[in-house]
């Protein structure tokens, strides 16, 4: 699905699609927008979704709030890469933009849970890398939803219930990261992406980059 752009080092990359998924709670927001601020050439892919609002979340930003007519409308005209129902609500990616930023050269950050990330898996295999994050423990994935403090008591039941389905997903994906301390987490994973932007499958400029070294040694 990428085609190129230029990596830090000049030479020209295909894009990747950098997956974060995780039981709710465990840290992939967090993550990701720490990747966000220290990442250069990386592009978000802002999601739509049906659920409502959370204090604090921009429409746009953190997701683009919609409707379940506008988004079944969108899913219908092919304009979603993927989607699946969550916790009741729909959440799909929004295809412009992720090719348009592919295309560019740049990478997109995805923070989507196993279903969209088996659906990109099956459309673009050799361009996705994908992480699991999990929490250290049980008690702390609780903690840390009551911390975030931004859903009901029920709606944290509902998705402390369900976090054992969506863990049960981990071996699908190609690296698991435990988020215990947030500093370290966040070192695990840029360097995944770090290593995995560097792969020679993904560097295509590099059969013209190293004949010119070769050209430049011989002459
Ligand atoms: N398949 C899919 N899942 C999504 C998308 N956007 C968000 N999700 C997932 O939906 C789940 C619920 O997200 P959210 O309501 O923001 O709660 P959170 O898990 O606490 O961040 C998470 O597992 C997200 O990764 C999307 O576009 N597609
Ligand atoms: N390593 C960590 N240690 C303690 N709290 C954390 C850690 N990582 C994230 N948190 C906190 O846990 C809560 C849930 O994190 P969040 O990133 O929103 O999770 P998710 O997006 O996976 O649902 C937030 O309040 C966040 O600040």
């Amino acid at each position: 699905m990428a085609t190129g752009g230029h990596g830090t080092d000049g030479v020209e990359r295909r894009g990747l699609m950098f997956v974060l998924s995780s039981p709710s709670g465990a840290g992939k927001t967090t993550l990701s927008r720490l990747l966000m601020e220290r990442t250069p050439g990386l592009k978000m892919s802002v999601s739509a979704t049906t659920r409502p609002m959370r204090p604090g979340e921009v429409n746009g930003k953190d997701y683009s709030f919609v409707d379940k007519a506008t988004f079944d409308a969108m899913a219908k005209a092919g304009e979603l890469l993927e989607w699946a129902t969550v916790f009741d609500n729909s959440y799909g990616t929004p295809r412009g933009p992720v090719e348009a930023a592919l295309s560019a050269g740049q990478d997109v950050l995805f923070d989507i849970d196993w279903q969209g990330t088996q659906q990109l898996r099956e459309k673009a295999r050799a361009d996705v890398v994908s992480v699991f994050i999990l929490p250290p423990s049980a008690a702390d994935l609780e903690k840390r939803l009551h911390s975030r403090a931004q859903d009901s008591d029920e709606v944290i039941r509902k998705r402390m219930s369900r976090a054992s389905h969506e863990m049960s997903h981990w071996a699908e994906y190609d690296y698991i990261v435990i988020n215990r301390d947030v500093d370290e987490a966040f070192a695990e994973v840029q360097s995944i992406l770090k290593a995995e932007r560097l792969k020679r499958e993904r560097r295509i400029g590099l059969v013209g980059f190293v004949r010119s070294l070769q050209g430049q040694l011989q002459g």
